[in-house]
């Protein structure tokens, strides 16, 4: 697959932060890209300078493969794109959509409502000024849909949907995805959700893209746990050491032990803590969650053997 926004070694100083170090993301066509990454990661930083909305310090921003000042500015044009939701308070949903489609010169006067349909904010006759944080993300979500863009990128589109709202969100975007082939790059802290909708992630930790990495790549690492509790945590991990050659392991706490891709070798483990005169509390074989794969990714810097 190709790619269709590319940064490479993308640096961003203000004058005492590094808020993008170094950062080469590679986003293909027609993918769903989780861009995941705690408050003050560097999301929105990275969202601005690709969208030319902020200086870089150096590197490349490549989309379309051009990454000619020119190209960039036709490339923005392909691109539907939300951070915040900032829009007319005493104009309806409508009135300001119908604003921002003038702006953008999308003659289908058609497109507003559509829109708004899909949000299912069609009915909605009030002012802005009165919708609840939802509401206006919606608005805001209608409004990068307009005029049928190749590209979404949606900075932190979940904030304050409720759940239903979260649920509608995700099935819009995976439609959309699949029907009209719209290639979606979205930001979020809160992993568990982009978990479920994203095709390939994007970890990016202190301004620092710490890895990408496809969904299913991940559901594969993330099968293979045991999960251990032995009286002696110390000596278990000799034994295993002794027995398997490049055995890889972490420990929780001071009793559970995680032994990665071994799963098909849990009667081995048991019998060499058995006959060891270790006592097994339990040994249950778990896959992990793409929020505990991203926060042990975290934790170990950025290299993550699970
Ligand atoms: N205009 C600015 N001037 C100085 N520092 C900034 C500015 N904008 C962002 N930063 C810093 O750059 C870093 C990255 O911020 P950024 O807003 O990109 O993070 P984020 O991942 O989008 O987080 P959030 O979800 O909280 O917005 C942070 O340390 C932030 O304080």
């Amino acid at each position: 697959m190709e790619n269709i926004i590319e940064t490479v070694d993308l640096t961003k100083r203000y004058s005492k932060a590094v808020a993008l170090d170094s950062v080469s993301i590679h986003v293909r066509q027609g993918e769903i890209y989780g861009l995941i990454g705690k408050n003050g990661a560097g999301k929105s930083t990275l969202f601005k300078t690709m969208m030319g909305l902020a200086p870089y310090s150096s590197g490349e921003v490549k989309i379309f493969g051009d990454s000619s000042t020119s190209g960039l500015n036709k490339a923005h044009h392909r691109i539907g794109f939300m951070m915040g939701a900032h829009f007319f308070p005493y104009l309806s949903a409508r009135e300001n959509l119908e604003y921002f489609r003038k702006l953008k010169g999308i003659p289908d006067k058609t497109e507003v409502d559509r829109v708004l349909k899909l949000v299912e904010m069609e009915k909605v006759k009030k002012k802005f000024k009165s919708f609840s944080m939802g509401m206006k993300q919606r608005v805001s979500i209608a409004n990068a849909l307009m005029g049928y863009p190749d590209i979404v990128v949606l900075d932190e589109p979940i904030n304050g949907l409720d759940p239903q709202g979260i649920a509608d969100f995700r099935h819009l975007v995976q439609k959309l995805n699949k029907e009209n082939k719209t290639t979606f790059m979205v930001s979020s802290h809160i992993l568990g959700e982009l978990g479920m909708m994203a095709t390939r992630f994007g970890f990016i930790h202190d301004g620092r893209l710490v890895e990408e990495i496809d969904r299913e790549v991940i559901r594969n690492k993330t099968k293979e746990q045991v999960i251990v509790k032995v009286s002696d945590i110390e000596k278990a991990t000799c034994l295993l050491e002794e027995k398997f050659e490049s055995i890889e392991y972490t420990v929780n706490g001071d009793k559970e032990l995680v032994i990665m891709k071994m799963t098909d070798r849990t009667d081995e483990i048991a019998a060499l803590f058995v006959q060891n005169d270790l006592s097994l509390y339990k040994l249950d074989t778990q896959e992990i969650s793409i929020e505990d794969y991203y926060l042990q990714l975290i934790a170990k810097g950025g290299v993550n053997n699970v």
